[in-house]
């Protein structure tokens, strides 16, 4: 079967042929070649000057007899084709717009908005409550005089048709003296009516008024006095001054149109928008309609072809200008879904700066899961940011003072709130901003002096130890276990491999890194650890207020995974933080304002493309009640360790083991079965600073990763009593510790 595409070929190949001459005419090249020159699809070239004697054409120049292979190739057919994915691809590929919105399956929006409503009714309610005594019942009975006036002046206007005299008039200057008789009339009939009713009326208001006075109980009279002359007050208030004020001012933000974002991307000096705005187009294409997002606007925008999001970045002060907006509401974004031409416009209702102090979501959380991503903040648009911080290592940087140290504090706190971290703090100003996480460190330092920048230093070549007894710890884990050589829960569950997560953080780096006697080490340690830790459960967190190559080294900022750059003066600090070429490619922390932007930053790595965050904040009394929430956590699961528990710091590294060939030393090959309890105080003996104070149950958990079962072995105790109890079967060793040996020969 022939496809359709052939089909249309076929049919207009002959087409052709058939309006060719059939028999062979002469052909006057001249009249050919301009009916060729005037044809829309003539060719490539149809300038002014096709086709004319002094500027030969292409076409012009053409030779009938030239095969055809000689003709320049058109890429573009003529007729109309079926052209890329068919009908189901592009259906297929279509995006689905979700069914609910976002913000109302969001509880968190839902609550804040709830919550806003709550706290703005209870406002205005309260506003009003104080004001009543004070101001509202007092000016209504200083009104309630002219209130009589105005309402008796009414009456009376009513009584004698008042409303009815500027038509009459009109009608008398017309000398319309029929319509006026008729409308006299009218009045005539109205009058007696109403006169009769008002008389009426004033009659029973004085009865009632008698009664009130001299019959009514005293209640009533209160009540009915009130309500007079809170009744008169009203009527009496003038037009132009309302009884109540307002007990809020709106601040009324502009809703964006297109028009607006038309005419504020035309002046942005983007050539290809603003020449399509001056021919009278758009220039831009909108995508979707703009919408409500969070608290502000949102416009997916096509971008002219050729310009993308980054160039609309770079310009992000002159859109603020041209949407007549601060800078702190307008931010345009990337669309990680679509091509690099999408612009995501979020126009926010007030200045991100403004937002006030953003409140950490694990303030109250009892623990945390340190492999679970860790709340950071939230971006412009109201979303949630969180950091992951297993596997990563985190970089921060920014001028003085602009948040580095908030946004490491909340790093922290949710790395205290899960007891199975543990913590190395240094913070290396002396100012004390970690203290309060003390008591959940197991090592510990603040200072700026020698003695703190060589305490920093030990821990990194403490952690340089660790890492590469990590490294060999984890080779030997069974593969079932660890099946891709990296921490996970399970693995950094089991206390006696001590492969629990470990978190370090250095504050205020620049001080140890640029240290003449310490800094060197120190760097070629971070980098160390750096590159090799991530997969072995430490984490590193670097704070610096001075990123350049002297207090950062490159191995560092160049291996880093995760990093946050607040405030930063200039392009290669930027870079320093961000990575090489983030300054060219838009990705510009210079945006921020000093001071103005404390908290703002931009995060790198957490996400697929990089995104403004403003940081949660946990000032010292907030950080402090974590901590001690995290302490007794950490006391309860038997977690704390080092610094925490008062223990002196450790200086030098670690002793290293091989727990297998330990039990194997301990264990006579002829002794084909042992108890557990045996092998623990025989271990404890080999090497009392590792299995110092072990028992048959650390025994059994510690081999159990390398598949050694315990079982119920028979045997007899030290006073001769025949008993059953816990233990292992030496050929379980063996074939273990062969098998790790196979395994490691073919790694
Ligand atoms: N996320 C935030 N939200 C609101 N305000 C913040 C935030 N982060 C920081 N600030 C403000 O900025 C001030 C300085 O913050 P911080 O001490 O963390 O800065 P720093 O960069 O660590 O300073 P230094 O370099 O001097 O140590 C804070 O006292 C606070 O007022």
């Amino acid at each position: 079967m022939n496809h359709p595409d052939d089909e249309n070929e076929l049919f207009n190949r002959l087409e052709a042929e058939m309006d060719a001459d059939p028999a062979g005419h002469v052909v006057d090249l001249d009249k050919a070649r301009s009916a060729r020159g005037g044809s829309a699809d003539a060719g490539p070239d149809r300038s002014p000057d096709a086709g004319t004697d002094s500027q030969p054409t292409e076409s012009a120049d053409w030779d009938p007899d030239q095969s055809d292979d000689s003709r320049p190739t058109l890429v573009d057919r003529t007729e109309p084709t079926a052209s890329g994915p068919g009908l189901i691809d592009r259906i297929k590929s279509s995006k689905r717009l979700d069914v609910i919105p976002v913000w109302m399956k969001s509880v968190a929006e839902f609550k804040d908005a709830m919550k806003w409503l709550a706290g703005h009714a209870g406002h205005t309610v309260a506003f009003h409550a104080v004001r009543v005594p004070m101001l509202y019942v007092p000016k209504l009975i200083w009104r309630s005089p002219r209130g009589l006036a105005n309402g008796v002046g009414r009456i009376g206007r009513w009584a004698v048709d008042a409303e009815g005299e500027p038509l009459r008039q009109a009608e008398a200057r017309r000398e319309n003296s029929e319509l006026y008789l008729k409308l006299s009339k009218q009045r005539d009939r109205r009058v007696r009516l109403r006169m009769l009713l008002a008389i009426l009326g004033a009659l029973f208001a004085l009865g009632l008024g008698l009664f009130l006075v001299y019959g009514a109980e005293p209640m009533t009279q209160v009540i009915a006095a009130t309500a007079g002359v809170l009744g008169l007050g009203m009527l009496g208030a003038p037009a132009d001054a309302p009884l109540a004020t307002r007990a809020v001012i709106k601040t009324e933000v502009q809703k964006l149109t297109s028009d607006i974002v038309v005419k504020a991307m035309a002046s942005i000096g983007i050539g290809q928008i603003a020449s399509a705005v001056a021919k009278g187009q758009d220039g831009i294409r909108f995508a979707a309609p703009i919408t409500r997002e969070g608290p502000g606007w949102r416009a997916d925008i096509d971008l002219p072809l050729g310009v993308t999001v980054a160039d609309v970045a770079d310009r992000r002060a002159r859109l603020a200008s041209g949407l007549r907006r601060p800078l702190g509401c307008v931010w345009p974004d990337a669309d990680p879904n679509e091509h690099e031409g999408r612009l995501i416009l979020w126009v926010g209702d007030r200045d991100l700066s403004k937002t006030g102090i953003v409140k950490w979501q694990l303030a109250n959380a009892k623990r945390h899961d340190i492999f679970k991503r860790n709340p950071f903040g939230i971006d412009p648009r109201g979303r949630d940011q969180s950091v992951p911080m297993i596997q990563h290592n985190a970089l921060v940087g920014s001028l003085p003072g602009q948040g580095k140290t908030s946004a490491v504090r909340v790093l922290v706190c949710g790395a205290a709130l899960d007891p199975s971290v543990e913590l190395w703090l240094h913070e290396n100003k002396g100012t004390g901003d970690l203290d309060a996480l003390e008591c959940v460190s197991h090592r510990f330092i603040s200072g700026i002096d020698d003695d703190s920048i060589k305490y920093a230093a030990d821990s990194l070549k403490l952690l340089r130890e660790e890492v590469m007894r990590r490294a060999k710890a984890i080779k030997q884990l069974p593969r079932d276990l660890c099946p891709d050589k990296r921490i996970t829960r399970q693995i950094a569950d089991i206390r006696s491999l001590k492969l629990w997560p470990l978190v370090a953080v250095f504050d205020e780096c620049q001080n140890l890194f640029a240290h003449p006697k310490y800094g060197k080490q120190a760097g070629e340690d971070a980098e160390f650890i750096i590159k090799l830790g991530r997969a072995l459960g430490v984490m590193l967190i670097l704070a610096t207020q001075r990123p350049d190559k002297d207090s950062l080294p490159t191995g560092i900022s160049g291996n880093v995974s995760i990093r946050f750059c607040l405030k930063v003066a200039g392009q290669t600090e930027n870079d320093m933080i961000l990575g090489t070429s983030s300054y060219k490619n838009g990705v510009r922390a210079t945006q921020f304002r000093p001071e103005d932007d404390a908290g703002n930053g931009i995060l790198k790595g957490a996400t697929s493309l990089p995104v403004v965050v403003r940081t949660a904040y946990l000032d010292d009394i907030a950080t402090d009640v974590i901590a001690q929430r995290a302490h007794a956590l950490r006391k309860a699961e038997g977690t704390l360790s080092g610094v925490a528990l008062g223990e002196e710091s450790q200086t030098a590294p670690g002793p290293s083991y091989d727990l297998l060939a330990d039990v194997a030393a301990v264990v006579p090959t002829t002794e084909e079965r042992v108890w557990n309890e045996r092998i623990a105080s025989r271990l404890a003996e080999l090497r009392p600073e590792v299995y110092g104070g072990w028992k048959g149950e650390n025994v059994t958990s510690a081999l159990k990763p390398h598949g050694i079962k315990t079982t119920g072995i028979a045997g007899m105790t030290d006073d001769g009593d025949r008993t059953t109890r816990r233990g292992i079967v030496r050929a379980d060793l063996t074939k273990a510790i062969a098998e790790r040996d196979e395994n490691r020969g073919s790694a």
